[in-house]
């Protein structure tokens, strides 16, 4: 049996984010290989006006966790969920609530972060870095804890191009910044925003910087260990390929180039994809848990989960790779022909903004209002474009980030280990990992069904021949305009039309000798 399946068997293990991406899969994978643990309490707040045992009842009857109920059939009796808003003090928590997680808690994994971009600098310090020092509290008064496991991410420290699993340093102590939150006005702190992140790109990686940082001071006498991981896609393996649930990361843009709005985006081709599906995290995670609870490593230890330096794959490859599987398994209705492009020169990135993406949303919602519709696509298109410019930092440099802690690990697991928690990515096949994750997209995002892709091929082929007629009607109205104004576009005109009569002419003579 694996050693740490085993070992989280009769486990009370507390999750935060377990409603999001990776917090599902994390749970069910515990649930899957460690049927036997004793409960897993997740801390969630109601949500667009789902309660929390509506909440929980949604996640547990998604196709993700369809396996876990063959293998644990008591499976909603073993998850306590408890009100908890870790915008808040104390979270919220009630006071029997916290009184049961401080003396039952065993193991926990933080999961919740905000992972917008753009989010105020107020909120992205409160929930990445104040509830990250809120529950290291709580966790210093749980005497059956063994391990604390903090997810941040491979871009905490992305101003720098080569990575250690070390805690950087800030400029400015954590305690400072949230300090200073309390008694600053919104407007002032959006103004000092751009000086405090200095060379970070956003504010999201800047506060899962400081959050790191409040691990490593903070973490006592606790045993404490940093995953990183870098972009996370779309299961690789388990429980079954392709299966992603939110925008996130690459997935929005696949879904926007398979859809026919993203045409071109500003990317360096050859620029490491640092992408790492979510069971592979997952799967690293559970290890570092067992590890940390079992080896007590003296330090809090980082473990990068990374694909770059193990089994790199490129921009260029990976944008090939969605076009190629958009031939075979095509989204429904497309705007227009899925053909998005990758420039690394600004001027063109430009240039194909006003020419692709601009320009046809501008003629669509003429169209629209023509017919007297409400126009939609220009806004569209205008967040669409927001989103890639906060993307583009991360698609157009490459990073090296080291991972002797990660490659340790993977040492010390029994080969039984190593196939059941498997995060060893150089085995990972990008072609086909790519191929489930567009048909992923398709079936668990877009809720297509797999009946409709003759159709959707047909659509395809109605807009390529659409295409190719607006450039006829195009290119003949330029010419036309042309040869109206000037006598070396006319001249031009008469020389090819005279020299295909001549070829025509040509060939039918020389076909009649035959004869
Ligand atoms: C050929 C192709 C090549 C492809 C090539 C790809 C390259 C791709 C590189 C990525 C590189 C990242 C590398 C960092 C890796 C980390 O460590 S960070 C973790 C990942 N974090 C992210 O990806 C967050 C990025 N997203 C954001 O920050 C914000 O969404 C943006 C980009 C600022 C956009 O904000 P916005 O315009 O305000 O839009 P927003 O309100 O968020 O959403 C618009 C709509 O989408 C929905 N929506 C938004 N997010 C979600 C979600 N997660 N789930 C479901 N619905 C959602 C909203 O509900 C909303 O719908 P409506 O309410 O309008 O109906
Ligand atoms: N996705 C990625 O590409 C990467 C993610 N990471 C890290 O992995 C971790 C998980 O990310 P991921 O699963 O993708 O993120 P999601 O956005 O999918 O999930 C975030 C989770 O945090 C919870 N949360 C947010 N705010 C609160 C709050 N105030 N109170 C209670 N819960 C809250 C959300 O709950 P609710 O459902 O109620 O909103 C949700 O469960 C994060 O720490 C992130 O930084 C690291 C690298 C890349």
């Amino acid at each position: 049996m694996s050693t740490i399946a085993a070992f989280y068997s009769g486990k009370s293990i507390l999750i935060t984010g377990a409603t999001g991406f990776m917090g599902k899969v994390l749970m069910e994978k515990l649930f899957r290989t460690s049927p036997d643990l004793k409960v897993i309490y997740i801390l969630m707040r109601p949500k667009a006006g789902q309660t929390l045992q509506q909440r929980v009842f949604q996640i547990l009857n998604s196709k993700l966790f369809e396996k876990v109920k063959e293998v644990c059939p008591t499976v909603h009796d073993k998850i306590r969920a408890i009100y908890a808003d870790l915008n808040q003090n104390d979270f919220a928590i009630s006071r029997e609530d916290m009184q049961e997680l401080l003396s039952c808690t065993n193991i926990i994994f933080h999961c919740a972060a905000t992972v917008r971009f753009d989010d105020p600098l107020r909120h992205a310090v409160q929930l990445n870095v104040t509830a990250t020092q809120q529950l290291l509290l709580m966790a210093s008064q749980m005497p059956k804890l063994e391990a604390f496991i903090h997810i941040s991410t491979a871009f905490s420290n992305c101003n720098l191009t080569h990575i250690d699993e070390v805690v950087y340093p800030c400029p400015v102590e954590p305690k400072k910044i949230i300090d200073s939150m309390e008694w600053l006005d919104d407007s002032i702190i959006d103004e000092i925003t751009p000086k405090l992140i200095g060379d970070q790109p956003n504010t999201y990686t800047y506060t899962k910087a400081l959050g790191e940082m409040v691990v490593q001071q903070e973490s006592g006498n606790l045993n404490i260990a940093i995953v990183r991981p870098s972009i996370v896609g779309a299961t690789w393996q388990e429980p079954f390929p392709g299966w992603v649930d939110n925008l996130n990361g690459p997935s929005g843009l696949i879904i926007a180039a398979g859809k026919g709005f993203l045409r071109a985006i500003k990317a360096t081709p050859m620029a490491v994809a640092d992408l790492i599906p979510v069971d592979t995290v997952v799967n690293l995670t559970l290890a570092v848990g067992w590890y940390t609870a079992v080896h007590r490593p003296k330090s809090t230890l980082v473990y990068h989960c990374t694909s770059g330096n193990l089994n790199p794959c490129n921009w260029g490859k990976m944008g090939f790779q969605v076009l190629a599987t958009f031939e075979k398994i095509p989204f429904e209705r497309a705007f227009r022909r899925p053909n998005a492009d990758f420039t690394s020169n600004n001027f063109m990135n430009q240039y194909w903004n006003a020419v692709s993406h601009r320009a046809p949303a501008i003629i669509y919602d003429f169209y629209l209002r023509l017919t007297g519709r409400k126009p939609r696509m220009t806004k569209l298109m205008n967040r669409l474009l927001r989103t890639t410019s906060m993307l583009e930092y991360f698609i157009n440099r490459s990073w090296e980030w080291s991972t002797y802690n990660t490659e340790m690990l993977m040492s010390e697991l029994s080969p039984e280990d190593q196939r059941v928690f498997n995060f060893d990515v150089r085995q990972l096949n990008w072609l086909e990992y790519i191929e489930n994750y567009v048909l992923g997209i398709k079936k668990y995002l877009l809720k297509e069904d797999m009946a409709g892709i003759p159709e959707a091929k047909q659509h395809l082929k109605r807009l390529r021949n659409i295409h190719y007629l607006f450039n006829t009607a195009l290119f003949l109205i330029a010419w036309r305009l042309l040869i109206a104004r000037s006598q070396m576009a006319r001249n031009v005109w008469f020389f090819i039309v005279s020299f295909c009569y001549k070829f025509l002419s040509y060939f039918r003579a020389s076909s009649t000798l035959k004869v």
